[in-house]
């Protein structure tokens, strides 16, 4: 589920951004993502709102967990990254990702508009986060973890069908 590996990427964003006072928040590559994503959903024959409607749900979703991640980082500092990636390196991941999911908008076409495609949507967002073993080591870490990337996508699905 391409959707899944973009609001991975949220992470790294999040890393990226911590520490340096850059906002989470930027409108301007926002927008250049959404003119992008309409000019490559004209491209394959894509409906452009939808697929605008459907990358802003996918925006915001990554402000959910970018914003969670930096709110425990704050109250934790002992979770917080050591490293700082490099965000100029994460946009070409992510603009990748935006095509690849455009790819499968247009795949799944036939299916967005049926009723079954919020059922199948939901078995798809239990198959990408399956639960958490919280008996092993660091299992409770980890359930955090998946619980904000499950909230992240429940954010990020509603557009995903008609
Ligand atoms: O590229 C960034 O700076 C991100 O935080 C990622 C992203 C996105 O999901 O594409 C999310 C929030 C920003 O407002 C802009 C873009």
């Amino acid at each position: 589920m391409v959707a899944s590996e973009r609001l991975a990427t949220a992470d790294i964003v999040a890393a990226a951004k911590w520490g340096t006072g850059q906002p989470i928040e930027d409108p301007e590559r926002e927008a250049q993502v959404l003119d992008t994503v309409r000019q490559q959903a004209v491209e394959r024959g894509i409906e452009p709102d939808a697929a605008v409607a459907i990358f802003r749900d996918q925006i915001e979703a990554n402000k959910l967990v970018q914003r969670y991640l930096h709110h425990g980082w704050t109250a934790n500092p002992a979770q917080r990254p050591t490293e700082r990636p490099d965000l100029d390196e994460i946009r070409p991941v992510i603009d990748r990702l935006n095509g690849e999911l455009l790819n499968e908008i247009r795949a799944t076409a036939g299916i967005r508009g049926q009723p079954s495609c919020r059922p199948r949507l939901m078995i798809a967002l239990r198959q990408v986060s399956p639960e958490p073993d919280t008996t092993e080591p660091g299992g409770a870490n980890e359930a955090r973890h998946t619980g904000i990337h499950r909230a992240g996508l429940i954010r990020a699905a509603p557009s995903l069908c008609d």
